[in-house]
C-alpha cells in the first residue's frame, strides 16, 4: 500500500478513518487563533504559543501538522497564513471560525461519539451524551452557544445574497426570520428593499447574545429582536423566513411550527423555507451528511422537495414552489391554502 496514493482504496479509507484528527487539528487552530495572529505577519511556533498561552513544543507539533495539511506555510523558521487558514478569521466574508469552534466542541462531539448507537436506535444522542437536548445545552454553555450562532452566521453568508436575489419583497411590510440566530440572513434583504422592516425571532439566550456582529449599524436599526418559542407562537407578519429550522425537527414538530406561522400570517403573506434539498441517492453534496448530523443531534432530517411540499400542505399551505440558488440551498415558498 502506497500511503500517499489516494487512488488506493486502503489509503482513502485511512484518510476517512483519521478524518476526526483533521477536525480536531482545525478546531485547535481556531482555538489558538492562528488565523488572527498570522494576519499581522509570519511568526515562530514560540511566538504563537505565547500569544495563545499554550505549550510551545505542542504548538510546534500542531503547526507542523497544519503545514502538512496546507493550513499554514513554513519558511524554515516562521509560519505564515494561507487563504485556507484565513477562512478561520472572524472578519472573513465567508468565515468558518464559528463552525470550526462549535462542531468539534463537546455539544456536537460527544453525541457524534455515540453515532453507532444512533444507528441502532434511530434516536438522537444528545440526551445520553449531554443530559439534555442541544438547545437546552446551549442555554447553559454560553461560549459554545455563541460559537454555534457564529457558525450559523458564517454559513448563512454563503446563501444570504442568493436568498435576497430570488425572494421578491416588493410590497412586503415586514420579514420575520424564525430561529434567525445572528440575523445575517436579513441584511441583504433589507439592503435590497429600503422600505422593508424586519424582526429576528429566536430563543431568549440567542436574542440576548451577540447578534448582528457583522451587520452594518444602519441595517441593525431596522431590525426588532423578539424572544420566543416557535412551538408556542410566532409574531404576525407577511413574510416568514425559516432557514435551517425545519431540518432540525420531525414531521409533527415541523407541522406545529408551520401551523403557528399559518395562524399568525397576514393576508397575502408567504413563508420561505431555505434548506438543503435531498437529491437522488448517490448524488454528492452536503445534504446526505447533514442528514446524519440531524439523526445524531436532533429529531430532524434532511428532506426532498416532495417531502417539504407534503409538510407545507399538511400545515395548511399551498402554491408551493422551489427556486434553486447558486448555493447548496434552495428557497421553497408557499402561501396559505384557500
Ligand atoms: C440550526 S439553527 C439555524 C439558525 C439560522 N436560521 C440559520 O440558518 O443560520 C436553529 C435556530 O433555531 C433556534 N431555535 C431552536 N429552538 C427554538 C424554539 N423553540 N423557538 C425559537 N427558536 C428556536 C436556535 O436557537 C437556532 O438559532
Amino acid at each position: 500500500m502506497n500511503i500517499n496514493d489516494v487512488s488506493e482504496p486502503a489509503t482513502r479509507m485511512l484518510q476517512m478513518i483519521t478524518g476526526y484528527w483533521v477536525t480536531q487539528i482545525v478546531h485547535g487552530a481556531a482555538v489558538a487563533e492562528y488565523a488572527e495572529h498570522l494576519q499581522k505577519g509570519p511568526a515562530t511556533a514560540e511566538e504563537l504559543a505565547t500569544l495563545a498561552r499554550m505549550d510551545p513544543p505542542a504548538v510546534f507539533r500542531h503547526l507542523r501538522a497544519c503545514a502538512s495539511l496546507g493550513l499554514v506555510g513554513f519558511d524554515g523558521e516562521r509560519f505564515a497564513t494561507t487563504p485556507l487558514l484565513d477562512t478561520l478569521r472572524r472578519d472573513h466574508p465567508q468565515s468558518m471560525r464559528g463552525f470550526a469552534l462549535s462542531q468539534p466542541a463537546a455539544g456536537h462531539w460527544l453525541p457524534w461519539g455515540r453515532f453507532a448507537e444512533a444507528l441502532r436506535s434511530g434516536r438522537p444522542q444528545t440526551v445520553p451524551a449531554l443530559g439534555s437536548g442541544i438547545f437546552e445545552y446551549f442555554g447553559r454553555t454560553p461560549t459554545e452557544a455563541e460559537a454555534f450562532t457564529e457558525s450559523m452566521e458564517g454559513l448563512t453568508a454563503l446563501v444570504a445574497s442568493e436568498a435576497a436575489r430570488v425572494l421578491d419583497t416588493a410590497g412586503v411590510d415586514r420579514v420575520v426570520d424564525i430561529g434567525g440566530a445572528s440575523g445575517a440572513l436579513l441584511a441583504p434583504l433589507l439592503e435590497a428593499n429600503p422600505s422593508l422592516k424586519a424582526t429576528l425571532f429566536d430563543l431568549q439566550n440567542v436574542i440576548d447574545g451577540d447578534a448582528f456582529s457583522s451587520t452594518p449599524a444602519h441595517i441593525v436599526a431596522r431590525i426588532d429582536k423578539v424572544a420566543g418559542d416557535f412551538f408556542v407562537s410566532v409574531p404576525s407578519t407577511d413574510l416568514y423566513l425559516l432557514k435551517w429550522i425545519l431540518h432540525d425537527w420531525n414531521d409533527e414538530e415541523c407541522i406545529a411550527i408551520l401551523r403557528n406561522c399559518r395562524n399568525a400570517i397576514a393576508p397575502g403573506g408567504r413563508v420561505a423555507i431555505i434548506e438543503l434539498v435531498l437529491d437522488e441517492v448517490g448524488e454528492p453534496g452536503l445534504a446526505p451528511l447533514m442528514d446524519l448530523n440531524m439523526l445524531v443531534m436532533l429529531t430532524g432530517r434532511e428532506r426532498s422537495f416532495a417531502e417539504y411540499r407534503d409538510l407545507l400542505v399538511r400545515a395548511g399551505f399551498g402554491d408551493v414552489a422551489i427556486t434553486p440558488t447558486q448555493s447548496p440551498m434552495a428557497v421553497i415558498t408557499a402561501r396559505p391554502a384557500v
